[in-house]
């Protein structure tokens, strides 16, 4: 591949890059390129979690060294699986199999644990060092890294350590790359900006874009927000099992919640139905996409885009009913193998079973 390939590639399906010329410009002359996705192993894996799976998997294919940094001390502050830790940790587990199950080359990925770099001397330092070079608001506007809002530091001060150590971690693993829902867009700034003031390697930002949860916005209005705090606040989430579709869950159990979201007709921009179509299933690639009709319905319409898709419904073409009944058929070609080679390692299905059961916040 060469470099603008590379650079196709790790752009499709971002809602921004910060910044792409100094992407091209490591591709251009970096040989060991590292990058790296942070999560909060306190749940099962959700369909919004697979856009920055599959983008985890082009920046392997794009040549980066990914670490894949499964971040127990950050999901125990933020309350995460009633603070049990040994859950926590179970949880991580199956985060691997997943990246493994969609054709990430797992060979090529290094897997961290919190634990294993928080036990050094050197983070603490980072992250005091960040705290001296950051004032009290901004740390507190950065909570919604954590999903939370400013007010909810007031009983439990850990909660502002958060966002000094997701910063601290960008450093101590010494990464060029942080990838991230745009809901993490806070953190990657402060490491940006911090960076040039105490001599650190100054992090390229990668932001996915955030599915919504499956009920769509109910809130009216979101002036005067920014547009990283509204996306997190609508996002489908693993604290709202209700509201979101999960790796694990049956054809059955997708195909109910996909007839019950939120879908109104003629309209793309809060359809969490065509936001599913347009990140998960098309992913910025054509493909062949048919929705089935009776004759009687006007037969059936094949499209090859999710942009072709949008002017059909749009236009009012395509039925609510028949675009869920696609969206969910397409769903499940998706999900079946993930879910099938989680089910197929017994003891991590059981494990995954009392995660869910579990989920807290
Ligand atoms: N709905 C979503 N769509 C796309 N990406 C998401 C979504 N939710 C979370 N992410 C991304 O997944 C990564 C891990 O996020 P996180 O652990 O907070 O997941 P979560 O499901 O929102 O969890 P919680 O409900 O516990 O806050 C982050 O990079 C985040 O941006
Ligand atoms: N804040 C991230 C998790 C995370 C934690 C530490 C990191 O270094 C990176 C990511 C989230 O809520 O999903």
């Amino acid at each position: 591949m060469n470099v603008d390939e590379r650079l196709e590639l790790v752009k499709r399906n971002t809602v921004e890059i910060v910044t792409e010329d100094e992407l091209r410009n490591i591709f251009l002359n970096k040989k060991d390129i590292r990058g790296y996705i942070g999560f909060e192993p306190s749940g099962i894996f959700h369909l919004g979690w697979l856009i920055w799976a599959y983008k985890f998997k082009d920046l392997v294919d794009a040549g980066v060294e990914m670490i894949l940094y499964a971040a127990t001390w950050h999901a125990w502050i933020n309350d995460k699986l009633g603070g049990n830790m040994d859950l926590i940790r179970a949880a991580a587990r199956h985060v691997a199999y997943v990246l493994s199950a969609i054709g990430v080359n797992m060979s090529r990925v290094r897997i961290v644990y919190a634990e294993d770099i928080v036990s050094r001397v050197s983070y603490w330092e980072k992250v005091l060092r960040i705290a001296k070079s950051s004032s009290l608001s901004r740390i507190k506007r950065a909570l919604t890294i954590l999903g939370r809002r400013a007010d909810e530091a007031e009983l439990d001060f850990s909660k502002l350590i958060y966002p000094l150590m997701q910063v601290a971690d960008i450093f101590e693993m010494d990464l060029d790359i942080a990838l991230g829902g745009l809901d993490q867009r806070k953190a990657h700034m402060l490491a940006r900006d911090v960076a040039e003031k105490l001599g650190f390697k100054k992090p390229i930002a990668i932001h996915t874009p955030l599915l919504p949860s499956l009920k769509g916005v109910s809130r009216m209005s979101f002036e005067g927000m920014e547009i990283d705090d509204i996306a997190a606040e609508t996002k489908m989430s693993k604290s709202k099992p209700e509201d979101a579709i999960f790796v694990i869950d049956s054809d059955e159990a997708i195909e109910r919640k996909i007839r019950s979201a939120y879908c109104p007709p003629r309209e793309v921009e809060n359809n969490p139905i065509m936001s599913i179509a347009k990140y998960i299933v098309f992913r910025g690639e054509k493909k062949r996409f048919v929705i089935d009709r009776k004759p009687e319905y006007g037969g059936s319409i094949e499209v090859y885009s999710y942009e072709e898709l949008e002017n059909l419904y749009r236009e009012g073409k395509i039925h609510p009913l028949d675009l869920k009944n696609t969206v969910a058929k397409e769903l499940i070609k998706i999900v079946k193998p993930i879910r099938d080679m989680l089910q197929a390692n017994k003891d991590l299905w059981e494990e995954l079973k009392d995660i869910e059961k579990s989920v807290t916040r």
